[in-house]
């Protein structure tokens, strides 16, 4: 899984791939497969496939690099090119640095060998001495978080801890560039949080990689993108742009015609009269299939935080209107959020916040007590307790897990001191109907269709 070529390598480029091509013998029936390993190359009874051809990359040091393609596309074999666990057919592949890649699941796994066994073999292909793996062993096992399986034989595990192992093994290598499939990380939505905090961190000094088929997560992790397509680039650029031509091309194969068109349409002179405040077909919504449902999952306060500890979140809940705890809800109704904090000395000016995320541990939408508090400077002795609450339309969520990140500070918008900051005070999951088009839906106060002549 590790690659070290330094040939040939402009300095500020950790990956360099020119005409980079990969063709794999296709025969008709299993039985030619043995024949020609018998025969030799007197008679070619194969054809080639190329599942990727003429591939121009050039990657710097410290960039998020976005791959999209469908299935099938031509991502993981040009990704194992760049690993160096498959060779091209054609063209050449610098690559500066240490590669960890998370591609294939269990790939370099023994399914005889324990864990433990495992992760000393997995490092070492990866370039650490036993003394190293030895020393981050511990760390190791807390990432991955698999308990006595880590003594089992890896057959008996289930994929969600072949991912865990392996994850935290890249975790703690020191690599140089990180090539990551998002497929992957699918599973226990506790722990795509936490490689997802990981990856944040770790693109702040390393080179990323990162695959995703739908893309949804390529705009909010990464500078620029590349979309593979029938094994050549189609597009390469900006990850905003390259995601949105992805996204224009899918819809527009899905629904059997071309994209928009971009030409103007006339707009009713009319200004829209402005009636109410809710969205006015919730009710009609909540009886329908596009009833979007909504499960909460109450706060834990072990979940992992960090922070200096002046104050502490207490308790976090979303309510109804009547000030009912919710378990259940549906994408559209107000809510309120209401967050407990406790001081353990004495806090001036505290601020209280949070953020929905996905289970990328994108930002959907967050907001803060700052504003609202700038003329009542609150100070908070030790035992003191303060309740905020966010009152709002929770938007309608597609299928999927979701976290509600708390924060307590102190100071204002800009500078501040984070005392207790959780990242997954409560989790919400999305079921599959009533999903929005978009990341999220927000409530609409009025929609109109008028004619105009
Ligand atoms: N060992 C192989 N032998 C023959 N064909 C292969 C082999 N590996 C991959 N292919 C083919 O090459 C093409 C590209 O595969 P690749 O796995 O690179 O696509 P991908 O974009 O990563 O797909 P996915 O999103 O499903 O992971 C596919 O048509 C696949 O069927």
């Amino acid at each position: 899984m590790s690659s070290e070529n330094k040939e040939g390598l402009a300095s500020e480029y950790v990956i360099d791939a020119r005409g980079l091509g990969k063709a794999y013998h296709i025969y008709e029936k299993p039985i030619q497969r043995l024949l020609q390993g018998l025969m030799g190359r007197r008679r070619k009874l194969y054809r080639d496939f190329w599942a990727l051809r003429g591939l121009d990359l050039r990657v710097k040091q410290g960039e998020t690099l976005g791959i999209v393609g469908r299935n099938g596309s031509g991502k993981s074999t040009l990704l194992q090119m760049i690993a160096g666990t498959l060779t091209p057919t054609e063209g050449t592949v610098a690559v500066r640095g240490r590669v960890a890649a998370l591609l294939e699941l269990g790939s370099g796994f023994n399914p005889e060998f324990t864990g433990r066994e495992n992760v000393y073999l997995n490092a070492a292909i990866l370039g650490l001495t036993r003394a190293e793996v030895d020393a981050r062993m511990e760390a190791i096992l807390a990432f991955a978080d698999i308990g006595e399986f880590v003594d089992q034989p890896v057959r008996n595990y289930s994929s969600g801890m072949v991912m865990r192992l392996a994850f935290s093994v890249m975790v703690h290598v020191d690599a140089d560039i990180l090539i990551i499939d998002e497929a992957l990380s699918v599973g226990d939505a506790f722990f795509t949080q936490k490689c997802m905090r990981f990856l944040r961190e770790f693109k702040e000094r390393g080179t990323l990689l990162f695959v995703s088929h739908d893309g949804g997560a390529v705009t909010g992790l990464c500078d620029r993108a590349i979309w593979i397509d029938s094994g050549t680039m189609r597009k390469e650029g900006n990850a905003r742009e390259v995601m949105e031509a992805y996204l224009e091309a899918f819809i527009a194969e899905r629904e059997g015609r071309a994209a928009y068109d971009g030409a103007a349409r006339p707009v009713p002179a009319k200004p829209p009269v402005r009636t109410s405040r809710r969205d006015p077909r919730q009710p009609l919504i909540d009886r329908s299939l596009l009833r979007n449902d909504l499960h909460v999952v109450d706060f834990d306060p072990s979940k992992p935080a960090f922070g200096e500890g002046g104050l502490k979140v207490a308790d976090v809940a979303l309510l109804d209107e009547d000030g009912r705890q919710l378990t259940t809800l549906t994408g559209g109704e107000t809510v309120v959020l209401e967050v407990e904090a406790s001081a353990t000395r004495r806090v001036e000016s505290p601020i209280v916040g949070f953020y929905l995320k996905d289970r990328l541990g994108q930002l959907l939408f967050g907001d803060n007590t700052y504003l609202t508090t700038l003329d009542e400077r609150m100070v908070m002795e030790a035992g003191d307790r303060a309740v905020a609450r966010f009152r709002f339309d929770m938007p309608r969520l597609q299928e999927g897990d979701y976290f509600l990140a708390v924060g307590v500070a102190a100071g204002t918008q800009h500078e501040h001191v984070i005392h207790h900051w959780m990242h997954e005070a409560l989790a919400v999951k999305a079921l599959g109907q009533g999903a929005p088009a978009g990341l999220i839906g927000l409530p609409m106060l009025e929609i109109t269709l008028e004619q105009v002549k």
